[in-house]
């Protein structure tokens, strides 16, 4: 509810209006009982036919403004349902945007795809019958209750005492499917999780010939969802014919009281028939009252997992400005040591370099050493745990998140593309990018050749999962995509492994001239990718184990001596 009011709050002119249409609405629907009961004991039965004209054309004028005061209603509803989902499905995208890996952990890819699309569609639907409901059922129940009364005392105290068992049967139902709708939600994260990992690893499924396994784990699931939805439908169509079996009896006891009451002249027909109406409009309200009542423990959960979403605090937290920076490009880690947030020991121990601009610095280690880890402390993917990175004399945690990225040309390891075309895909590193900056950068990440090769060239689709190029064809678009930018540090993730020697070269190579510049940092492990590099950092374990040019390590450092000769001849290295 909380959440609800929050998103209410921005609507103030549409709920007052949905306010009026109510009011408007229950005014007009209990005005006409009113007016036929006068019409029957004053009209009909005194032969009034000037009197029945009037009263027919004043409800007639009554309807009309029902009629305008029911759309007004409508759309009022319409309007403010569909725009509160839309703000929290804009909410939940902005605050993921800001979320690191260790956040979107906690809930998983397919839970916040699903609290964003199917948990805010039960709010909305929930707040659509709420507006719709809320006021118009207490309204109209009180005074269709006052009225009956005023109609007939002891007729009204028959449906008095109906009313504790319906209170009752709504509580129970919402207790009852509390737990169901919960387990109902999180059965669809793992059905959106298992979908999800089915169709995106759908070539690995079959090259393991595991599509019975796969089958089953999908069926079991869905099994389960589907259970859980069968049981909240069953107890929803209990409800009702429980709801009507006691209104049935209700209003038998109503006409066997009303036949005695009418034999022994304490009451009119006119009267009965008033009564009648406004009880059914009681009914009516207090059956509305059920249905909002039966959505809202299903609403409630859907909120609350909103809510978790909203409610975290993410790790990495912007400046809103960034200090003043010194006109110089470098950047320097200063005893950084990292532990991730669900680890328990460090991935990087005392880790201390520099680098400036011009420079090219690469980073080497067997898998696991932390190098990864390390270049993702310099974009924000993570904090820190221990020491302080710079750029350009800044501390990273003093800047303006957005202007920090901005320095940054990130080439993460696995090449990630969009679907859209291949210009879209390298503009997305610069959008206002000119025809003639996107053929430079593909040129320069050797990507122009392979594009020019495909039917549409620049405007060819890449495809969702981009399955329509090759891995390495990935690699040259990722680093066009980072080339475009012009960015003051390059930070190339094994960005290369998927080239062949050749490429990779000649990539290389043009590369040089482009970041003249810029400070480039790589990850590789193939030794003839970095060994022109200005400055080499060995990891092992998370600690620098060496550091120098290819030349020096060679000679006094033992592990990329070991790396080297297991990639270069005896003979290439004797050359060194
Ligand atoms: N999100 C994470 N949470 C916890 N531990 C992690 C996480 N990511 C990586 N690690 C661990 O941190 C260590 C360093 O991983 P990292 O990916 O930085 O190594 P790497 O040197 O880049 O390896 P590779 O060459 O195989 O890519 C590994 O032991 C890894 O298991």
């Amino acid at each position: 509810m909380r959440l609800i009011l929050h998103y209410l709050k921005k609507y103030k002119l549409l709920v007052f209006i949905n306010v009026i249409s109510v009011f408007g609405f229950a005014l007009v629907e209990l005005g006409i009982p009113t007016i036929i009961a006068e019409m029957i004991d004053q009209g009909v039965l005194r032969s009034d036919e000037n009197y029945l004209i009037q009263m027919g054309l004043v409800i007639l004028l009554i309807s009309i403004i029902g009629v305008s005061m029911t759309i007004l209603l409508g759309f009022c509803c319409a309007k403010i349902s569909t725009n509160i989902t839309r703000d929290i499905r804009n909410d939940i995208f902005e605050k993921a945007q800001k979320f690191t890996a260790h956040e979107f952990n906690q809930f998983g890819i397919s839970s916040m795809i699903t609290r964003t699309n199917n948990d805010a569609f039960q709010i909305q639907m929930f707040v659509n019958v709420l507006l719709r409901t809320a006021l118009m059922t207490p309204v109209m129940f009180i005074f269709s209750f006052i009225m009956t009364a005023r109609a007939s005392l002891p007729l009204s105290g028959i449906i008095a005492a109906t009313i504790p068992f319906i209170i009752l049967g709504v509580f129970a139902v919402a207790k009852f499917s509390k737990p169901i709708s919960e387990n109902q939600q999180t059965s669809l994260d793992e059905l959106n999780r298992i979908s999800r990992e089915n169709l995106s690893g759908i070539r690995v499924i079959r090259a393991f010939d595991n599509d019975a396994y796969e089958q089953n784990r999908f069926e079991g699931t869905n099994e389960k969802f589907t259970g859980y939805s069968k049981k909240l439908f069953k107890l929803m169509s209990l409800t009702q014919p429980v709801f009507f079996l006691l209104m049935n009896i209700a209003g038998l006891c109503i006409f066997w009281v009303a036949a005695h009451l009418i034999a022994d002249g304490s009451l009119q027909v006119g009267q009965l028939v008033a009564f009648l109406d406004y009880l059914f409009h009681a009914m009516f309200s207090i059956m509305l009252f059920c249905t909002v009542f039966m959505m809202y423990p299903r609403a409630e959960v859907s909120a609350k997992r909103i809510e978790e979403v909203f409610d975290v605090d993410p790790l990495i937290k912007s400046k809103s400005e960034t200090k003043e920076a010194k006109n110089e490009t470098t950047i320097r880690f200063d005893h950084v040591t990292f532990v991730y947030p669900d680890g328990e020991e460090a991935v990087l121990k005392d880790i201390s370099f520099e680098a400036k601009k011009g420079e090219t610095i690469a980073f080497i280690g067997s898998t696991g050493s932390g190098k990864s880890t390390l270049i993702n402390l310099i974009p924000r993917f993570y904090d820190v745990s221990k020491g302080t990175i710079y750029i350009d004399g800044i501390d990273i945690r003093d800047y303006d998140v957005k202007e920090l990225r901005s320095k940054l040309g990130v080439i993460p390891q696995k090449a990630f593309l969009f679907s859209g075309s291949i210009k879209e895909n390298i503009c997305f590193g610069k959008e206002d990018a000119s025809d003639e900056e996107i053929i430079h950068a593909a040129r320069v990440a050797q990507a122009y050749d392979f594009i020019m090769e495909k039917e549409h060239g620049f405007d060819e689709e890449i495809s969702e999962g981009a399955t329509n190029v090759s891995g390495g064809q990935k690699q040259r678009l990722s680093i066009a995509r980072a080339i475009i930018r012009k960015p003051e540090i390059y930070i190339f993730d094994d960005s290369f492994s998927a080239l062949d020697f050749k490429t990779d070269a000649v990539l290389r190579h043009e590369l040089k001239k482009e970041t003249k510049e810029a400070i480039v940092m790589v990850v590789a492990q193939r030794i003839s990718s970095i060994m022109d590099a200005d400055k080499i950092v060995v990891l092992n374990e998370g600690n620098i184990v060496g550091m120098g040019t290819h030349k020096e390590l060679l000679k006094n450092c033992e592990i990329y001596h070991e790396i080297a000769l297991s990639q270069l001849s005896e003979e290439e290295l004797a050359h060194e």
